[in-house]
């Protein structure tokens, strides 16, 4: 059977590398018009690259350093894991395996306590420490019944903006409030022109309006218009997909939600991934009218350095745990292996009894907040050896607002 290595990709290799992982991924050919587009944002920096024996790209595990807000509101660096394929004529001889090896050790190195990614499929990540930390929900809310109360987000004004002042505007506004939930993270200034090219300034005609408060501008909605009406339903009207809605008050997102749904011609607006506690149907005077049509993962976090992860959030008002965490494969990242005593005054290393064990995987999915350690126990990922700890952990790691990414990279 061939052998293949991997090293860190060089200069030079990054179109081959996109190829790649396009490829893997079943999109078009990279011409050199979205090449030309995509290679400031597509650095050789944090790509490993898997070779055949005649040095042959077969793999690509791409990374970009950002940050990532954890619970309490600490933003803990991260390296965001923006694309991984291997060529379908290599696939499930570990090069995988191999790349996602020589990337957690290099991030270990360079003292990066998290990573996180968006999955293609749920069963690739959890055999290398992933766990899924956020969760999104689709809504679809039914305009002809969907009447606000009396006084929801009246006191803001929406505007369109052109893709010029949206490019110039809405970065800045992002920043603003984007330390605001668990899960989100920093979007580097080479995210934002993918964004804006595929959506707005190109071909797609997505808009952007943004909400002013009494203080200025608070919120931003990045939205297109299809239209659904057919001969059979010629009383539909179009359908409103909400590509990003963000708001730094509740009473800006509020308004965003208001104008979406004071639209002519609209039969429905949809939202996909939106956070799973976002309040639309409490707006409304028959909650009905918003029908949540799905659930998936978000965000999937690996800690790669469990002490400093855990050190870096709050906890909840309850006794200490004692965690006993395993790393998935002992040979990944052994440092984690060990106890940590977790509560409201710190997190430390120790050698008393363990409460509950669990896998470094588990760890990372109960890390942002989303879910129960109770729940994992049902689920045979958490042990158990003191019969109170359960619910006491449940209590630490809870959030009062669900952790959620809502940046696609
Ligand atoms: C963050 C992102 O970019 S997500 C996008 C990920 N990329 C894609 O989905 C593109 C299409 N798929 C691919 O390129 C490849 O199939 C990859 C990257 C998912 C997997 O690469 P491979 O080199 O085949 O993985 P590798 O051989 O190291 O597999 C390791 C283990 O994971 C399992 N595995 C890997 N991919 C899958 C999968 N898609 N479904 C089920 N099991 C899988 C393998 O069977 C193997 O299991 P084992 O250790 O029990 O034998």
């Amino acid at each position: 059977m061939s052998e293949f290595h991997v090293r860190a990709a060089a200069e030079g290799e990054q179109r081959a590398c996109l190829e790649l992982l396009v490829e893997a991924l079943h999109g078009k050919p990279v011409s050199d018009e979205v090449w030309a587009k995509m290679v400031a944002s597509w650095p050789a920096a944090g790509k490993f690259a898997a070779f055949d024996d005649q040095g042959t790209l077969v793999g690509i595990a791409s990374s970009f350093d950002t940050e990532l807000t954890v619970p309490g509101g600490r933003k803990l660096a991260t390296a965001a894991v923006d694309g991984v394929g291997v060529r379908a004529d290599w696939t499930r001889r570990g090069v995988l395996t191999s790349m996602m090896a020589a990337q957690l050790a290099d991030l270990a190195a360079r003292g990066v306590p998290l990573a996180a990614l968006h999955a293609s499929e749920g069963v690739i990540y959890g055999r290398f420490g992933y766990g899924a930390a956020t969760y999104g929900k689709g809504v679809v809310v039914e305009r002809p019944r969907a009447r606000l109360r009396d006084g929801v987000g009246c006191d803001g004004v929406v505007r369109f903006v052109t893709p010029a002042e949206a490019v110039e505007r809405v970065p800045a506004l992002y920043r603003r409030f984007a330390g605001d939930r668990p899960g989100f993270i920093a979007r580097p200034d080479m995210w934002w022109p993918g964004f804006f090219d595929r959506l707005v300034t190109g071909d797609e005609g997505y808009r952007v309006a943004v909400h002013s408060g009494p203080d200025g501008d608070d919120g931003f909605v990045v939205y297109q218009s299809v239209d659904v009406r057919d001969r059979q339903t010629p009383e539909r009207g179009a359908l409103l997909q909400i590509r990003e809605l963000h708001a730094a008050t509740p009473r800006a997102w509020a308004g965003l939600w208001r104008f979406l749904l004071s639209v002519d011609l609209v039969s429905s607006v949809e939202g996909r991934g939106r956070p799973m506690d976002e309040p639309i149907a409490e707006l409304l005077t028959d909650p009905r009218a918003v029908n949540t049509t799905e659930v998936i993962d978000d965000l999937w976090v690996r800690l790669i350095d469990v002490l400093a992860a855990l050190e870096a959030r709050t906890y909840g008002p309850a006794e200490p745990v004692v965690l006993e965490v395993l790393e998935v494969l002992d040979r990944q990242l052994p440092a984690n292996n060990g106890r940590y005593v977790v509560g409201q005054s710190g997190v430390q290393r120790t050698t008393a009894e363990p409460d509950l064990r669990l896998g470094v995987d588990t760890l990372a999915s109960l890390y942002l907040g989303h879910g129960l350690f109770s729940d994992q126990v049902l689920a045979g990922r958490v042990e158990v050896l003191d019969e109170a700890a359960a619910a006491r952990a449940d209590t630490l790691f809870h959030t009062a607002r669900a952790p959620w990414c809502g940046t696609f990279f």
